[in-house]
């Protein structure tokens, strides 16, 4: 049998990128999406405003809903401080070995905890298992519909402290309407959207920056 998109791209980060520098597995990855295989990244466009939302909060700790192969746990990883941790979560075992490996090629292997299972039971485990007390950052870009469940988990688990900031990939394509209904009528959140587009095409995409108010 042949190999997979994700094989594909990791072979590309292997081939093409520098062991050890975050910068060139991104590149690699970006132009391997953009000019090869397009595959559901968050991409260079949107991945500049998660760039400059993530240097804005400087979590200590942050967290990623949907792994996949390990473009943005890179892009995120590589702007945290020196004591900080990312723990992402992913769903589909081939996608996790295939992230583990981008994100050792990187060398951020020390900086990211990845953990395979699903969001749902994983996020009441953060407390006992990384001695989580809350987060200061995550990421959505997993199932659109586990985006509503997801935080509502993270609030009934006390995982979100005043200020904390969740970032949603994807609101628009394949859209998450439940979520912005959620974020955006909710008292306890003060959202934004910024417009940007789908990864490596021209349709209309966006990120939406909720802060937990309490
Ligand atoms: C199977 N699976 C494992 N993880 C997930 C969660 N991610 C997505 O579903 C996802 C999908 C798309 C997308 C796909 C087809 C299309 F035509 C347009 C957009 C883009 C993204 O950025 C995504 O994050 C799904
Ligand atoms: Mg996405």
């Amino acid at each position: 049998t042949g190999s997979s998109r994700p094989q594909r791209m990791l072979k590309a980060v292997q081939k093409n990128a520098t062991k050890g520098d975050p910068k060139s597995v991104i590149s690699a990855i970006d132009y391997y999406c953009r000019h090869k295989e397009w595959a559901m990244n968050v991409g260079d466009d949107k991945g500049l405003i998660l760039d400059s939302v993530l240097t804005e909060v400087n979590p200590s700790t942050a967290l990623e809903l949907g792994t996949y192969c390990g473009y943005s746990s890179v892009r995120i990883a590589r702007l945290l401080s020196p004591d900080s941790k990312l723990i992402t979560i992913e769903f589909n075992p081939a996608f996790a070995a295939i992230a583990r490996q981008i994100i050792a090629y990187a060398g951020l292997q020390d900086k990211v905890i990845l953990v395979e299972g699903a969001s749902g039971d994983l996020i009441p485990k953060m407390k006992e298992r990384f001695g989580i007390k809350s987060f200061d950052f995550v990421f959505l870009d997993h199932w659109k519909d586990r985006y509503v469940p997801d935080t509502k988990l993270l609030e009934d688990c006390g995982l979100l402290k005043k200020g904390t900031v969740l970032l949603a990939d994807n609101v628009i394509c394949p859209g998450a309407p439940e979520y912005l209904k959620y974020v955006r009528n909710n008292p306890r959140y003060e959202s934004r959207y910024y417009p940007s587009n789908l990864e490596y095409t021209k349709v209309e995409d966006g990120l939406e920056k909720s802060v937990f108010l309490e």
